[in-house]
């Protein structure tokens, strides 16, 4: 299993003025999945992906990601089971503004022990069609390739696990659809879980599985064709 939560809550804001977000998450996510989480604004979405990937500790309930119990681990913990093992690509692409592509792309795997990280970064921007821009500064490209050095970045590593939050949500439709289409690519040949936070109801029926949110919980869980069609090729 890929992740598996139980019970999971999140309460934020202060002692007197406690918000509850997260209200009792149960989920399974099986490793190589690819799930698209829906919801309304406000669901909770965020707050479960920023849970799930070790960027925010929960507030209750259990949690095994990766193998690994998150609810034992303090946020350096966590900071480490994230490096190397789990990639984030955020709406609002986050590159490092003093920072060349190849840059930003490498540090991660630097901080991973990778030794050539540098190489082995230029040769990710290559795959992601960046093999020209690679000295560029995020400010000098645009946002569909700003998205494709994040995209890079993030899997770079290899992560098994992929979290994106809204990664179309600052790009145009086509542009959406190009960043996507990389993105589930880079998925393929990596076999890395993904969970996807989309407002977009096409795209999560290019995922195996659809979760939705409504007030802090799972409202609905359910399997697309995708699967059953992909088994029907066999
Ligand atoms: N630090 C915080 N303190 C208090 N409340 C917060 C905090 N962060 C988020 N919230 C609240 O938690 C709820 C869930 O937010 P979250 O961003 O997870 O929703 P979402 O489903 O991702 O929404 P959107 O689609 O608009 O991004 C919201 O009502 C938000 O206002």
């Amino acid at each position: 299993m890929a992740i598996s939560a139980r019970g999971l809550t999140l309460t934020l804001g202060s002692a007197e003025a406690p918000v509850e977000i997260l209200k009792g998450i149960d989920l399974d996510i099986e490793k190589g999945e690819v799930v698209a989480l829906l919801g309304p604004s406000g669901s909770g979405k965020s707050s479960l992906m920023a849970v799930l990937s070790g960027l925010e500790r929960s507030s209750g309930g259990s949690l095994t990601v990766a193998g690994q119990d998150f609810t034992s681990l303090n946020e350096d913990g966590l900071a480490a089971a994230r490096r190397g093992r789990i990639g984030i690509v955020l709406q609002a692409f986050h590159l490092l503004p003093t920072m060349t592509a190849t840059e930003n792309v490498a540090t991660p795997m630097e901080l991973a022990g990778a030794k050539d990280a540098s190489l082995r970064a230029e040769a990710e921007l290559t795959a992601v069609g960046l093999g020209h821009r690679t000295g560029h500064y995020p400010t000098q490209l645009s946002g569909g390739e700003q998205q494709r050095v994040a995209i890079a970045r993030a899997t770079a590593p290899r992560p098994t696990l992929i979290f994106a939050d809204e990664p179309t949500g600052n790009l145009d439709a086509s542009t959406g659809e190009e960043i996507v289409e990389l993105l589930f690519n880079r998925r393929a040949e990596t076999g890395a879980t993904l969970l996807i936070i989309t407002h977009d109801a096409l795209l999560a029926e290019k995922c195996e599985r659809v979760l939705t949110m409504a007030d802090g919980v799972i409202a609905s869980d359910r399997k697309t064709g995708v699967n059953a069609q992909a088994e029907a090729a066999e």
